[in-house]
C-alpha cells in the first residue's frame, strides 16, 4: 500500500486586497491545484518549487494542519484532518523553521513526554533514545534547555524527538536551513541511514539542492500549486540542460582563457588567482563533467576541481519562470 496517496488535492484560500482607498476586494489563491501524488514506502522523495508555489500548503495538508478545499489525500492509510492523532502515532514532522521542543525544557525531559505522547513503552523508546543520541551525537547538550542550544544542537535535538516512536514517514520542511555545512551534512547522513536501516519513507522540502542530491533519487517540483514535474534529479537536470560550474585548480597558470581550449558547450566564466583557478560553466546536455574534465587535463595539469550545481530556484526559475506569480 502507498504511504502517501492524492488524488486532485487543492487549496484555495480567500484573501483580502486593497481595492482604492476604502474598499477591500475579495481574491482566491490557487495555492494548491490538482495534485496527483503516490508514494511508496522507503522512497526518498525532494518537494521543490519557488517561494510560495505551494509546498508547505501541501504539507500541511498531509499532516493534517489544513483541510483540503477538494480532492482526497491519504497518509499511512489515514484521513490526515479526522484522524490527526492517529496519523501522528505514525509519522514524524520537521519543521526547520519552527520548533516543536518545549523551549524551556531541555531535551532529556522532552523524550519522555513524547514517548508518553505517542504511548510508545519506555522499554521501546528508552534503547531507541540511546541509539538517536549516540548517532546524532546528543550527549553533550541533553540537560541545557532547548533555548540555549545552537540551531545547530536544536535541529540534531528535533529530528531525535520527531523519529523517536519510529515512524514510517518523516516529512521535513526545510530541515536544513540556516545550518552550516558539517551540521546539514551529518544532517543528511543521519535521514539516509534511517531510510537505508529501517525502510523510513521520506518527503522533503528545500531550497538546497545538495539536500535532494544527497538524499532523494525522485524529485516533485511543484509550480504555481501544480506539480510541473515528477521523476529522477538527473533528469530534471538534463530535461533543463542547466549550466553546472567546474572550478579547476592548475598546477601551473594560465593566464589567457585561450590558452584553454574548451569542448562546445563550456565556456570560461572567470578566471583568478593568478591564472590557476578557472571557472567555467557548461551545459550537461552538450558536454558530460567527464569529457570537460579530460579535454581540459589535455592541455594542463589539474591539481584540484569542484562541481557545482545550480540552485535549486534557479533551476525551477529557468524551467517554470511561465510562474504567474
Ligand atoms: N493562510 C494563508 N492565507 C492566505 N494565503 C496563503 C496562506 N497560506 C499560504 N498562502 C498562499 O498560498 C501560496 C502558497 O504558499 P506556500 O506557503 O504553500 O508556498 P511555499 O511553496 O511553501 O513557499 P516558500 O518556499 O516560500 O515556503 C502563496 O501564494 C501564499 O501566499
Amino acid at each position: 500500500m502507498a504511504i502517501i496517496e492524492a488524488e486532485n488535492l487543492s487549496r484555495d484560500f480567500q484573501v483580502f486586497e486593497q481595492a482604492g482607498r476604502f474598499r477591500r476586494r475579495k481574491r482566491t489563491v490557487h495555492a494548491v491545484r490538482e495534485v496527483n501524488l503516490t508514494v511508496e514506502p522507503g522512497e526518498a522523495v525532494g518537494y521543490i518549487g519557488a517561494n510560495g508555489a505551494g509546498k508547505s500548503t501541501t504539507i500541511k495538508m498531509l499532516t493534517g494542519i489544513l483541510v483540503p478545499s477538494s480532492g482526497s489525500v491519504t497518509v499511512c492509510g489515514f484521513n490526515p484532518v479526522p484522524q490527526r492523532r492517529d496519523l501522528a502515532r505514525r509519522i514524524g514532522v520537521v519543521f526547520g523553521q519552527r520548533s516543536q521542543l518545549w523551549w524551556d525544557l531541555p531535551l532529556q525531559d522532552s523524550f519522555p513526554i513524547l514517548g508518553a505522547m505517542h504511548r510508545v513503552p519506555t522499554s521501546e523508546w528508552k534503547p531507541r533514545l540511546d541509539d538517536l543520541v549516540a548517532r546524532m551525537d546528543l550527549g553533550s547538550f541533553l540537560t541545557t534547555p532547548v533555548r540555549q542550544l545552537s540551531l545547530g544542537q536544536r535541529m540534531r535535538g528535533e529530528v531525535a524527538a520527531a523519529l523517536l516512536h519510529r515512524p514510517e514517514l518523516v516529512i521535513l520542511d526545510e530541515p536544513t536551513i540556516g545550518l552550516d555545512m558539517i551540521s546539514k551534512e551529518s544532517l543528511r547522513q543521519f535521514l539516509d541511514f534511517e531510510r537505508r536501516e529501517h525502510g523510513t519513507t521520506l518527503l522533503l522540502t528545500t531550497h538546497d539542492m545538495s539536500d535532494i542530491q544527497r538524499l532523494c533519487r525522485r524529485v516533485l517540483v511543484v509550480d504555481d500549486g501544480a506539480i510541473a514535474f515528477d521523476g529522477a534529479l538527473t533528469a530534471l537536470a538534463e530535461m533543463e540542460g542547466a549550466t553546472r560550474t567546474m572550478v579547476v585548480d592548475l598546477v601551473e597558470p594560465v593566464h589567457d582563457p585561450a590558452g584553454l581550449p574548451l569542448p562546445v558547450g563550456a565556456t570560461h566564466s572567470g578566471v583568478e588567482a593568478q591564472g590557476i583557478r578557472h571557472n567555467i560553466t557548461f551545459d550537461s546536455r552538450q558536454v558530460s563533467a567527464a569529457a570537460l574534465l579530460a579535454a581540459i587535463s589535455s592541455t594542463a595539469e589539474v591539481a584540484d576541481l569542484s562541481l557545482h550545481e545550480p540552485d535549486i530556484e534557479y533551476l525551477v526559475r529557468q524551467l517554470y519562470g511561465s510562474s504567474k506569480r
